[in-house]
C-alpha cells in the first residue's frame, strides 16, 4: 500500500498514528483493534482528489455529466463516480462543509472477509443437527457427512434395452416373450450360450456376461445374432454393483449446501431425511424514507430494490431470513428493532454513511456494539460495516446503493454466514480477464463479469446504484488495487445461481456487454 501511495510512507505513517490516537479517544466505539489494524487508509481530501483523478483517467461515455463531450469517444465525459457531479461543479472534497472529518481507516477487502469469517464465537453448526425430510431440506446445510447407505447401483444393472447374454454367440432365446424388466426380483441364472430380453435398469441375471443393445442384434427362429460390426465384449453395457459408490463411501462432506441434485443423490443413496444445520436467523431492516414498495418512482422517491433481493439471497447462503422490515429513516425504530431482534444476524440496508439520516453508526454507539469492521477498502460498498451486538449476535450494515449492498453481502455477510453454518470457504476460482479493468488506486474493486469461454468478461452497468450488470453476471471479479490488465488472472466470486445464466447473458447484442467502463 505504502509503495503505491504518492504521498509517501512518512505521511501515511503519521495518518495511521492520528487514526489510532483518534480510535483511542473514541472510547468503546470501535473497540476492536482489528478495525484499525490495516491502516493507513482513510477518507480525506487527498483521497477524494485521487478518486477524481482516477475517474478522469477512466472516462465514461455512460455519463452525461459534461455536455461538451457528449458523443465524443476521444474526449470522454467526466463525473466523479461517487457523487456524479460534473467536475466543473464538483467540490474537491465530499465532506459537507463544517462536518467533522471521520478518520476511520478502512479495513482491506481480504482482511474484512477474514474478520467476518472468524467473528462468530460459536458456529450455529455446532448445535444439534435437525433431521429434515428430503422435501424440506433444500437450501439447508448438511450437519454431518453424507455417506452412502447402499451400494450404487445396488445390483448389477443393464445400462441399455436389449438382451442379456451368457458367453459368445449366437445365443438361444427362450420361447415366448420373456423379458426381465426394471424392478423385477432376481431372475433365474442364464446358461452359457443363452440370451433373454432385458430393459434398461433391470437386474442382470446370474451368469450373464454382457448386454447387447436392441439396435445391435437380430433375433429370429429362437436365436439371437450380433449385427456385423458389433462384436460383444465381456461386461459391455452392464453397470456393475457399486460402480458409483459402495455402502459407507463418503459422498459429500458436512457443510455442503443441499441443492436439488444433492436431494436426488441422497434419495438414491437411501436417505429419507437429512441431518441439517439449524439455519442462522437473519432479520432484514431496510432503511430509507425514500423507498417505495410498489409502483413507479415518483416525486424523488424510488423503489426498494434490496427488500425483494436479500431474503432469497440469504436463503441461498444457508440462512433463515425471518422477516424483512421497512423502517424508513426513524432512529428510534431502528434502535428498538436492533435491540429487540431475536435474530442471530441483523442485516441493515442504507444509513451506513454520514448523512443527516444515516442512523446505523449512532444506533451501534447507543447499543455499545463492538465494531469489527467499519468501512472496507472496496468499491463499491466502502461504507459497509460489521458489528458484534452480543456474543452471538452480529449486525451487518450494507450500504444503500444496490450494487454496494451486493458487495457488502459478499464481503461481510457471506463469510459470517459461512462460519455460522459450518461451511467451508469456496475454492478460489481465478479466471483471465477478457478486457482490462481500471482499478482504484488503493481499494479493491468488485466488478460483475460473465464467463465467455475461459475468460471473465467485465460487464457494463457496474455503477454502485446499478443492478443491471450483476443481474446477468456469473460472478464478481476481484480487481486488486491498481487494476488488472487483459488476460491477468483475477479471483471471481461466484453468485449462487450463476449456473443458470451461461448462455442467457453476454451474447451478441446484449447491451450489458461492452464497451466496458467503470461507472
Ligand atoms: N459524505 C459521504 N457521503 C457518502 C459516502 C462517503 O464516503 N462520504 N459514501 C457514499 C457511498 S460510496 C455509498 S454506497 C453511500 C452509502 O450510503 P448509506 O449506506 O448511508 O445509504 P443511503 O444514504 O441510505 O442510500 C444511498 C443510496 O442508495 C439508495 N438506496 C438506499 N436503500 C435502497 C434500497 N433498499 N433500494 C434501492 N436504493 C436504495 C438511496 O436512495 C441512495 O440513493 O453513501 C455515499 N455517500
Ligand atoms: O458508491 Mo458506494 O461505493 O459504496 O456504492
Amino acid at each position: 500500500m505504502t509503495d503505491r501511495d504518492p504521498r509517501g510512507g512518512d505521511a501515511l505513517d503519521r495518518e495511521l498514528d492520528e487514526a489510532l490516537a483518534l480510535a483511542k479517544d473514541q472510547g468503546p466505539y470501535p473497540r476492536r483493534a482489528e478495525t484499525w489494524a490495516e491502516g493507513p487508509v482513510h477518507r480525506d481530501d487527498a483521497e477524494d482528489a485521487e478518486d477524481a483523478d482516477h475517474a478522469d483517467a477512466l472516462g465514461n461515455p455512460e455519463n452525461r455529466g459534461n455536455p461538451e463531450n457528449r458523443g465524443n469517444p476521444e474526449k470522454p465525459e467526466w463525473t466523479d463516480p461517487w457523487t456524479t457531479v460534473p467536475r466543473d461543479r464538483a467540490p474537491r472534497a465530499r465532506r459537507p462543509s463544517g462536518a467533522p472529518a471521520r478518520h476511520r481507516p478502512a479495513t482491506t477487502w481480504p482482511d474484512a472477509r477474514a474478520i467476518a469469517a472468524r467473528a462468530p464465537r460459536k458456529a450455529v453448526a455446532k448445535a444439534a443437527p435437525l433431521a429434515r425430510p428430503l422435501a424440506e431440506a433444500l437450501g439447508h446445510v448438511l450437519a454431518t457427512p453424507l455417506t452412502a447407505l447402499t451400494d450404487l447401483p445396488s445390483f448389477d444393472t443393464s445400462a441399455m434395452d436389449g438382451w442379456a447374454l451368457a458367453g459368445p454367440g449366437p445365443w438361444r432365446l427362450p420361447a415366448g416373450e420373456q423379458s426381465i424388466l426394471a424392478g423385477h426380483a432376481e431372475s433365474d441364472p442364464l446358461p452359457d450360450g443363452h440370451a433373454i430380453r432385458i430393459a434398461t435398469g433391470a437386474r442382470i441375471p446370474p451368469g450373464a456376461t454382457a448386454v447387447l443393445r436392441t439396435e445391435h442384434g437380430t433375433a429370429g427362429d429362437g436365436w439371437l445374432y450380433a449385427a456385423p460390426g458389433h462384436p460383444v465384449t465381456p461386461g459391455q453395457d452392464i453397470r456393475p454393483r457399486g460402480q458409483e459408490c459402495r455402502s459407507g463411501d463418503l459422498l459429500l462432506p458436512a457443510g455442503a449446501l443441499v441443492t436439488p441434485v444433492i436431494l436426488g443423490l441422497a434419495a438414491a443413496a437411501g436417505y429419507d431425511e437429512l441431518p441439517t444445520v439449524p439455519r442462522p436467523r437473519v432479520e432484514i431492516l431496510v432503511l430509507g424514507d425514500e423507498l417505495l414498495r410498489e409502483g413507479l418512482p415518483h416525486d424523488g422517491r424510488i423503489r426498494d430494490a434490496l427488500g425483494p433481493m436479500l431474503a432469497p439471497w440469504l436463503r441461498a447462503l444457508g440462512a433463515e431470513p425471518t422477516v424483512t422490515r421497512r423502517l424508513g429513516d426513524d432512529a428510534e425504530a431502528l434502535y428498538a428493532a436492533v435491540a429487540g431482534s431475536p435474530a442471530d444476524v441483523v442485516l441493515t440496508t442504507g444509513g451506513t454513511a454520514a448523512g443527516p439520516v444515516d442512523h446505523v453508526h449512532p444506533t451501534l454507539r447507543r447499543l455499545d456494539a463492538e465494531l469489527l469492521v467499519d468501512g472496507v477498502a472496496v468499491r463499491p460498498g466502502h461504507p459497509m460495516l460489521l458489528a458484534r451486538l452480543a456474543p452471538e449476535k452480529h449486525l451487518v450494515g450494507l450500504p444503500g446503493n444496490p450494487l454496494a449492498a451486493v458487495s457488502g453481502l459478499l464481503t461481510l455477510a457471506e463469510p459470517l454466514l459461512r462460519t455460522l453454518t459450518g461451511r467451508p470457504a469456496a475454492t478460489p476460482c481465478p479466471a483471465p480477464l477478457a478486457a482490462a479493468v481500471q482499478g482504484h488506486p488503493r481499494d479493491t474493486r468488485l466488478v460483475p463479469v460473465v464467463f465467455r469461454g475461459d475468460e471473465a468478461l467485465p460487464l457494463r452497468f457496474n455503477g454502485p446504484a446499478m443492478l443491471r450488470g450483476v443481474a446477468v453476471a456469473d460472478g464478481l471479479a476481484v480487481i486488486p488495487p491498481g487494476g488488472a490488465g487483459r488476460g491477468s488472472e483475477v479471483e471471481v466470486l461466484d453468485l449462487p445461481w450463476s449456473a443458470a445464466w451461461p448462455s442467457a447473458a453476454g451474447g451478441p447484442g446484449d447491451p450489458a456487454v461492452g464497451p466496458w467502463h467503470l461507472l
